[in-house]
């Protein structure tokens, strides 16, 4: 008897909930914005994936596709503590895909280090990055489409 098949991705919502929603995950390519992505794909979502390395988007992408056969995933750059960086991922989002229902700011992170030996550049970059990049992704989605945002930084 053939082993059966396992699942590469799985929700405990309904499939297709999200039929024909889009919706744009920053750090998408990587760790939980890439098991995000995933589920959202699962559930029917259309999905534009951003961050700053061109690589590990192609990548997640390829990998994506090969989980979710026929799913609609791409990507697009962005650092998103840049604001004309963030002005361009939601218009090059509408442009590609013509809304945006869910904004998922995944996208951040921090240098684990004692405080004691934190640098202040290393301290800004953090705080630029979750706070001030968070604030411009929702700024941006909120005057451009977006109706629902989800924060995790
Ligand atoms: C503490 C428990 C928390 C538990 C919950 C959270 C868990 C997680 O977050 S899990 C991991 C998430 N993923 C990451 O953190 C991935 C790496 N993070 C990033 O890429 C973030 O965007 C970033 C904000 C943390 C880094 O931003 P980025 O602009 O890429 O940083 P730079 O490489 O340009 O460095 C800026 C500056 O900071 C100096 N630096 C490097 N390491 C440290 C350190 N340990 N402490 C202080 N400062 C550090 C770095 O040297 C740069 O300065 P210059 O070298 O003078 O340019
Ligand atoms: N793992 C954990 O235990 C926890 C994680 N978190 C948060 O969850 C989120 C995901 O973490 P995790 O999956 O573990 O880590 P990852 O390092 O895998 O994900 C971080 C993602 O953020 C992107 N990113 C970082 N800086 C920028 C930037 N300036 N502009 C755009 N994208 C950026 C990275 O892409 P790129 O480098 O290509 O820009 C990467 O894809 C982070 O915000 C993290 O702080 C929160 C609590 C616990």
């Amino acid at each position: 008897m053939a082993a059966p098949t396992v699942a590469k991705v799985t929700s405990v919502f309904r499939q297709k909930l999200f039929k024909d929603k889009v919706a744009l995950v920053t750090g998408g390519a990587t760790g939980i914005g890439k098991t995000i992505t995933q589920e959202l794909l699962y559930l029917g979502c259309n999905v534009m994936i951003a961050s700053r390395k061109a690589d590990n988007l192609k990548a997640a992408v390829t990998e994506i596709q090969g989980n979710l056969p026929g799913c609609d995933v791409r990507w697009t750059e962005c650092n998103i503590r840049k604001e004309d960086s963030v002005k361009k991922m939601v218009s090059t989002t509408l442009e590609q895909f013509g809304k945006i229902d869910f904004l998922v700011n995944n996208g951040g992170g921090q240098f684990y280090a004692p405080t004691s030996e934190f640098s202040l550049k290393g301290f800004n970059a953090v705080v630029e990055t979750n706070l001030t990049g968070t604030f411009l992704c929702m700024k941006e989605e909120l005057n451009q489409s977006c109706l629902l945002s989800f924060m995790q930084t």
